[in-house]
C-alpha cells in the first residue's frame, strides 16, 4: 500500500467551509472553479448555455455550479485536441508510456484528496473511493506497459517484395461518463487511448463533473502537450455536439442501453467506431455444494457496492433450492450488518445514492416488487442518519427480496440500487435457461466447488465478463465488456488496445511493375 498524503494535499480549486470536523470532511465543501478544461488550463465554456447546481449526495447540500458547454465549446476542445494529437501520435510508445507513468504516480501522491472529492461528489463510501483511485492508477501503469509493446507486423511476398502493417492512432476520440465510477471510468478510457496515440475529449456525467478535472491536470503536470486530453461540461445535448462533430474520430461511451442506442445512432452517420459499456441484470448462481461462506460474500459484493449503483452487479441471485434456507438467512443477517452513513467515515461500507430522484425510482422498483409478489426479508426504506447534517441525504437500507419469480420488473430491470433478488432454483440446464433469458448481457458469476460444472455454466452463459467462485473484482489486466444489449467492445487488458487504434497495411514492391493494361 502507498502512503496517504497528508490533508494538507485537499484540493486546491476549493474551499472546506469552516466547521470542518476532525472525523469528516462532509458537509464542508464549496466548489469555486471552472469545471471545463482546454488547452491545459480550466476554463469557463465561450458559450456556456444555461449553469447546473452540483449536489453532495450525503448531505442534499448544492456543492456549486457549473456551466453546460454548447457547440462552440465543443469545437474549441475539438481543435485544441487535434493540435497536440499532432505532437502527441508522432512520439514512440516509450516516449508516451514514460508520461503515463508519472500520471500514475501523481494520482498515487493525489490518492486521498481524488478519493475525498469522488466520495463528496458521488457519495459512495471513502473505503470504496481509494480502491476506484487505486485502480485507476494500475489501469495507467499498465497501459504505460503496453505503449512501448505497440508494433506491427512483417510479411514475405514473392520476389523479395514484402509488406507490413502499422498500428497507428485513430485521432481525437470522444470519452462519455456515466455517475458511478466518475474518475475510475475517465481512466479506463483516457489510458489505452492515450497510450495508442490519441488524444481525448471526455464528458462526464453532469452529476458527476468535478473530479475528472483533477485527471486532466495532472495529465499535463505529468507532460502530455496542452489540449490533448480536454473535458467539456454538459448534457445530452453536449454529448450530442461531440458526437457529431466531424473531427471526432471515435466514441467511447459508458452509461444506460437507451442512451447507448443513441450514441450508435450518431455515430453510424459519421461512420464512427464506438465502444457501448452499457447497463446489465447479471445473474449470479450459487449450487448447494458451494462453500456458503464464500457464496454469501460474493452474494454481498455483486450486490451492494456503491450502493448497488454497479453496472456488472450480480442482482439475480439464483440459489440451489438444498441451501435456499441457509443462504438467504445468513445474506439477511449481513446486510442487514451493513454501515450506513456519512461516507467519509472510515468504518462506512454504504454511503448516500447519487440522487434524491434516483433514490425514489429504486424505492419505487421495491413498492412495484411487493405489489407483484415479492417479500422483503431486509432494508429497503429510506434511511436517516443520526447525525443532523446527514438528513437531507439520499440514503436506504439495502435491501433483499424473496419470493422473486422471473416475471417481475424487479428481476428484469436494471434496478442501479442496493436491491438484490433472490431466485430458487432446481437444476443446472433450468438456471442457466433462466438466466440467458434477458437482452442484456454484461457479467454472470458461478458458485460452486464442481471444477467441471463451473467452466461448463460460464461457458453456456452469455455474458462478456464472467467470474467463478468470486465477483466484481476488476484487475485492469482483463477485458471487461458486454455480450447482447449491454454493448461491444472492451476496456481494459490488451484488448483495449485495438478499440483505440487502427491497422494500416504498406504493400512495398522491390521488382518491376507488371501491367495487365
Ligand atoms: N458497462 C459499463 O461499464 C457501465 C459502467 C457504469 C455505468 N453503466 C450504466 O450506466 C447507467 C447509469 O449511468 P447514467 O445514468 O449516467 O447513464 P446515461 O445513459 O443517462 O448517461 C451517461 C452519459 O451519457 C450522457 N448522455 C445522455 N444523453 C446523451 C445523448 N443523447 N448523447 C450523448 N450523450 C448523452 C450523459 O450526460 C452521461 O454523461 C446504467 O445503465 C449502468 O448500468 C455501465
Ligand atoms: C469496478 N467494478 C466494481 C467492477 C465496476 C466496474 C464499472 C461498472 O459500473
Amino acid at each position: 500500500m502507498h502512503p496517504r498524503p497528508s490533508l494538507s494535499l485537499l484540493p486546491r480549486f476549493c474551499t472546506f467551509l469552516p466547521f470542518a470536523t476532525m472525523s469528516s470532511k462532509t458537509n464542508t465543501f464549496h466548489l469555486e472553479q471552472p469545471l471545463n478544461y482546454r488547452a491545459g488550463a480550466r476554463i469557463q465554456p465561450v458559450d456556456g448555455s444555461h449553469s447546473e447546481e452540483v449536489y453532495e449526495p450525503a448531505t442534499g447540500r448544492v456543492l456549486g455550479k457549473f456551466l453546460f458547454s454548447g457547440e462552440k465549446e465543443v469545437d474549441l476542445a475539438v481543435q485544441s485536441a487535434k493540435a497536440a494529437f499532432k505532437i502527441w501520435s508522432q512520439k514512440s510508445g516509450m516516449e508516451r508510456s514514460r508520461v503515463l507513468l508519472e500520471a500514475a504516480r501523481i494520482i498515487r501522491e493525489r490518492r486521498e484528496e481524488i478519493a475525498t472529492m469522488e466520495t463528496i461528489n458521488n457519495g459512495k463510501s471513502i473505503f470504496e473511493a481509494r480502491v476506484d483511485v487505486d485502480i485507476s492508477w494500475q489501469c495507467l501503469e499498465y497501459y504505460a506497459g503496453l505503449a512501448g509493446a505497440i508494433a506491427g507486423q512483417h510479411v514475405q511476398l514473392p520476389g523479395g517484395s514484402f509488406a507490413y502493417t502499422r498500428r497507428e492512432a485513430l485521432g481525437v476520440c470522444v470519452g462519455i461518463g456515466a455517475w458511478n465510477y466518475p474518475f475510475q471510468i475517465a481512466c479506463w478510457k483516457s489510458a489505452p487511448a492515450l497510450a495508442c496515440g490519441n488524444a481525448m475529449i471526455y464528458k462526464p456525467s453532469p452529476l458527476t463533473p468535478i473530479s475528472v478535472v483533477m485527471l486532466a491536470e495532472i495529465f499535463t503536470q505529468a507532460g502530455v502537450p496542452n489540449g490533448l486530453f480536454n473535458v467539456v461540461q454538459g448534457g445530452a445535448s453536449t454529448g450530442q455536439f461531440l458526437c457529431q462533430h466531424r473531427d471526432v474520430a471515435k466514441v467511447s461511451f459508458t452509461g444506460s442501453v437507451p442512451t447507448g442506442i443513441k450514441i450508435m445512432e450518431m455515430s453510424a452517420k459519421g461512420v464512427k467506431p464506438v465502444t457501448l459499456e452499457l447497463g446489465g441484470k447479471s445473474p449470479l448462481i450459487i449450487f448447494s455444494d458451494s462453500v456458503l461462506e464464500n457464496a454469501v460474500n460474493g452474494a454481498l459484493m455483486a450486490n451492494f457496492l456503491t450502493q448497488g449503483e454497479v453496472c456488472c452487479n450480480g442482482t439475480r441471485v439464483f440459489v440451489q433450492r438444498e441451501i435456499l434456507e441457509a443462504f438467504t438467512e445468513e445474506v439477511v443477517k449481513r446486510t442487514q450488518k451493513i454501515k450506513i452513513g456519512d461516507p467519509l467515515l472510515e468504518d462506512t461500507r454504504m454511503g448516500a445514492l447519487i440522487s434524491r430522484p434516483h433514490l425514489e425510482r429504486v424505492l419505487g422498483f421495491i413498492t412495484q416488487a411487493k405489489e407483484q409478489g415479492a417479500k422483503v426479508l431486509c432494508g429497503g426504506e429510506l434511511y436517516v442518519p443520526d447525525d443532523l447534517k446527514l438528513k437531507n441525504g439520499y440514503y436506504m437500507r439495502p435491501c433483499v427480496l424473496g419470493n422473486c419469480r422471473d416475471d417481475m420488473t424487479c428481476v428484469k430491470e436494471e434496478i442501479f440500487g442496493p436491491v438484490m433478488s433472490i431466485l430458487p432454483f432446481d437444476t443446472e440446464e433450468e438456471v442457466l435457461e433462466r438466466a440467458n433469458n434477458t437482452t442484456f448481457g454484461l457479467a454472470g458469476g458461478v458458485f460452486t466447488r464442481d471444477i467441471q460444472r463451473a467452466h461448463r455454466v460460464v461457458a453456456a452463459l452469455q455474458a462478456g465478463m464472467c467470474f467463478i467462485n468470486n465477483y466484481n473484482i476488476s484487475p485492469v489486466e482483463l477485458p471487461f465488456g458486454g455480450y447482447k444489449m449491454s454493448g461491444f467492445g472492451r476496456e481494459n487488458g490488451r484488448a483495449a488496445m485495438e478499440y483505440y487504434s487502427q491497422l494500416k497495411t504498406v504493400c512495398v514492391e522491390m521488382g518491376d511493375v507488371e501491367s495487365v493494361f
